[in-house]
This record gives structure tokens, C-alpha cells and sequence, in this order.
């Protein structure tokens, strides 16, 4: 099985799934298009990444999987932060409110390939601009969407409460994930 993905949590709840991976991150053009949803994006973009590495030679009778996790807010989508102004003006939309964490994933098997999306509820306790800058000091926030890690020590610190699967914030929804390879 191949994972098509360089995020280092995808690659660990494979692992610890029991999955025998070999990892191949897809290079893709991530440009959301005018007027596609969150949820429309994190799909094509899966799909795209799926489907780019069973392209190749060497994936050849393998199953692939991709994934690609954003986070919705007032029909903004916040991707990962390009720097710590970004990333501290995501953090201040996310303080004090609800927000959709949606990861899509994409399974490709021959000519077989699904895909589906998992939304997560996230609320956040109100963030002081304090708070705010030392989370962004710590390098926590810059490759993760929403400029957040809720599994990381910071991160689980600016959670009040959370509706859905814990580990779809992470990066993948890997009971859901194991159940559609199960079905292939
Ligand atoms: C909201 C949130 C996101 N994230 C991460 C998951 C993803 O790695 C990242 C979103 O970026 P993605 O573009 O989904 O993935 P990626 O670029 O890291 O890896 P690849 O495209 O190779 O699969 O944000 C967390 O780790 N914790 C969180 O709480």
C-alpha cells in the first residue's frame, strides 16, 4: 500500500493501524477553485494527490491512499499559515468560536477509486493576543491548517470542546480510513 502524503501524523496512524506503507508524497497544485467549498476542495484535492502517485509505473497493483485536511470558518478556508502574521490572524477568527475541520480522502485500487469527507466540529476557548503570539513563537502552528495542532502541547491547550473524530483534525480519519479498505 502506498500513502501519498508527507504529513508525519497521516504517516503514524497508518503505522499504527497496522498498514505497511510506503510513502510517497504527491506534488499538486493545491489552488482552490472559484467558488468550490471546503468541503469540494479537501476531496478534489485527495483525489488529485491519489491519483498522481497511482500514475506512476511503480504503484502499479497497489492500493493508494490520499488525504488533504482544511479548516472552514464563515466560509473562509484556512490552509496551512505561509507565515506568523497569517497564522496568528487564523488563530484570532478561530478564538472564542465553532469551526469545521474537513479532511478528504481518497482511496485508489485499479480501476476502483473512492473517496469521501469527514467534518469535525472544533469550538476554541477565547485566545488573548498574548496567548495568540506564544503559541505562534513556538513553531507549533506553521504546517498545520488553521495554524492549530490539536494533538500538540500547545494546540490541545486552546480547545474547549470538539464534535466528531478527534483524530480527522489530526490529518486522517483512520477508523473510517480502515472500514473503506476493508470494503474495497
Ligand atoms: C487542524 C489540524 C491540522 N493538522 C495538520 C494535518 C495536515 O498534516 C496539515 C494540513 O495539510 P495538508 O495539506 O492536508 O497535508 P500535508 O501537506 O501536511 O501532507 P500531504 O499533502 O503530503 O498529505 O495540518 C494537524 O496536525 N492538527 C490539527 O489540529
Amino acid at each position: 500500500m502506498i500513502l501519498a502524503s508527507q504529513s508525519p501524523r497521516r504517516i503514524e496512524l497508518m503505522r499504527e493501524a497496522g498498514y505497511d506503507i510506503q510513502i510517497i508524497p504527491a506534488d499538486i497544485d493545491e489552488t482552490p477553485r472559484a467558488g468550490e467549498s471546503p468541503f469540494e476542495l479537501v476531496e478534489r484535492l485527495a483525489c488529485a494527490k491519489a491519483a498522481a502517485i497511482a500514475a506512476l509505473p511503480l504503484a502499479a497493483s497497489q492500493i493508494v491512499v490520499a488525504a488533504d485536511t482544511i479548516v472552514a470558518i464563515d466560509n473562509k478556508k484556512l490552509g496551512k499559515p505561509h507565515d506568523t502574521n497569517e497564522a496568528c490572524a487564523m488563530l484570532r477568527d478561530l478564538s472564542g468560536r465553532t469551526h469545521q475541520v474537513a479532511t478528504g480522502v481518497c482511496i485508489i485500487s485499479g480501476d476502483t477509486r473512492r473517496s469521501f469527507v469527514e467534518v469535525t466540529d472544533v469550538t476554541f476557548y477565547e485566545l488573548s493576543n498574548a496567548e495568540i503570539e506564544a503559541y505562534v513563537a513556538s513553531g507549533e502552528p506553521m504546517d498545520k491548517a488553521g495554524a492549530y495542532g490539536i494533538q500538540g502541547v500547545g494546540g490541545r491547550m486552546l480547545v474547549r470542546a470538539i464534535n466528531g473524530d478527534f483524530y480527522n483534525v489530526v490529518g486522517l480519519p483512520i477508523a473510517r480510513v480502515k472500514r473503506a479498505l476493508d470494503a474495497l
